[in-house]
């Protein structure tokens, strides 16, 4: 059976319509044999009291004259006409004295297999001459030969309903394998969408019966699903889209594209997660323009974040990799330097950087002072925590101004 046999409710429909079956097959099988039996013993019956009947007619003259011998001759003629199933034959006279007689020497050979009917069938007759009653002939038959016609008959239907019966399972088994296979198949495609969610299957509708319905219904379902799943897909996207979107506006200073203070302030306590664990060295600079706000002020706002934008792309010139740049807010930016290769390699970048935003700047036809005081800390030798850090860098790079401008200065204070 295969693949039919792992589906239970087709097995267990199998099952019961078998036992249906067996059920009705047995029911009938033993209904006509009890009627063929029924039928038989009373067209014996019959037989025997119409031979009983003749029988009496003829030995009525010899009750009459009392010719016995001649009553007895007839009786022994009669027994070799009739076949083995007759027991005995009596004629009693008026008096219920035996006449004639002939009974049968030998038993029956088997006791009867038919329950509740006896091993015999018994039939009397009365002797009549001209309306007078001269005794009574008594005719004893055995029900021995019916019962072997009835076995060979149930015998041989019943090898006949097994034939039969056979025939219809096997039959049967196929019908409804044919009929299931639909719903067999749903089931399938269910159980294969639940696995690999894929909604773009569908059943096949293969009549417009009860399952063809249900497979168009559940194909409907599908549909509508993988629909939903779509919409729910691009949503999704799109939602993952403004989300990343809006990472990018809280993280960037939308005017350099920078990476903005919010991020600076991750970024720095991430580092300096590292050098406490003893990671490696960390190279802060504070950048504040000089003279900025004069850009601003002769020139206009549009003006000053040109500048803004310009001054970017030139100290970007000026980092390596491992340098990220940040614009804190105004004309302030940071740089981290992660890992710090060493503090004279940080006061040659803090140098390079100053000479490429002091380079001469022509702004709208007018070349515009421009320079940059910075600060630098070193962690974990000015401070081992963002705030200490911060600190000192803010403090040198105060420091730088106050010196002039357009210059670096290193954090003073040691943290050991
Ligand atoms: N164009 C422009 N200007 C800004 C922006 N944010 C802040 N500012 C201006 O930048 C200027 C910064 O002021 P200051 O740093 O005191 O000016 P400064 O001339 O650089 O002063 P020093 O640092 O002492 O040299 C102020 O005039 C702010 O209004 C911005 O996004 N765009």
């Amino acid at each position: 059976m295969g693949r039919f046999t792992q589906h239970s409710l087709v097995r267990r429909l199998t099952r019961l319509n078998l036992a249906v079956m067996a059920g009705a097959l047995a029911l009938s099988f033993l209904l006509t044999q009890a009627w063929v039996f029924l039928l038989a013993r009373q067209r014996q019956q019959e037989a025997t009291e119409a031979a009983a009947g003749v029988m009496a007619q003829n030995v009525a003259p010899m009750l009459a004259f009392e010719d016995s011998r001649a009553a007895q001759a007839l009786l022994d003629e009669l027994v070799s006409r009739r076949g083995a199933d007759l027991m005995a034959v009596t004629v009693q006279d008026r008096a219920g004295r035996v006449y004639a007689q002939w009974q049968r020497t030998r038993a029956p050979a088997h006791p009867s297999w038919l329950p509740g009917f006896g091993q015999s069938y018994e039939r009397r007759m009365p002797v009549m001459v001209q309306g007078e009653r001269l005794g009574e002939l008594v005719w004893v038959e055995s029900l021995q030969g019916l019962e072997r016609v009835m076995l060979r008959i149930w015998l041989g239907s019943l090898a006949l309903f097994g034939a039969t019966g056979a025939l219809a399972i096997a039959a049967l088994r196929a019908v409804q394998r044919r009929a299931l296979s639909p719903l067999i198949a749903l089931t399938d495609l269910t159980e294969q969408v639940a696995q690999s969610q894929d909604y773009s299957l569908r059943a096949p509708v293969v009549r417009q019966d009860e399952v063809g319905r249900l497979a168009g219904r559940v194909n409907e379902m599908l549909g509508r699903i993988e629909a939903w799943h779509a919409d729910l897909r691009a949503q999704l996207e799109h939602e993952q889209r403004a989300g990343h979107e809006l990472h990018r506006l809280a993280h960037r200073d939308h005017l350099t594209g920078l990476p903005n203070r919010l991020s600076f302030d991750l970024e720095l306590e991430r580092h300096v997660v590292h050098v406490q664990q003893g990671g490696y060295e960390l190279g802060l600079m504070f950048i504040d323009l000089d003279h900025f706000k004069a850009i601003n002020d002769v020139l206009g706002h549009d003006a000053g974040d040109e500048v803004l934008v310009e001054v970017t792309q030139r100290m970007h010139h000026s980092l390596r990799v491992s340098d990220t740049l940040f614009r804190l807010g105004g004309d302030e930016f940071a740089l981290l330097i992660a890992p710090l290769g060493s503090e004279p390699s940080m006061e040659h970048l803090a140098e390079r950087l100053i000479q490429a935003v002091g380079e001469p700047l022509s702004i709208r036809g007018r070349v515009m002072p421009l320079g940059a005081s910075v600060g630098g800390a070193i962690a974990p030798r000015h401070g081992r925590d963002a705030a200490t850090l911060l600190r000192c860098a803010d403090a040198a790079m105060y420091e730088a101004k106050a010196a002039g401008k357009h210059c670096f200065r290193m954090a003073r204070h040691d943290n050991d």
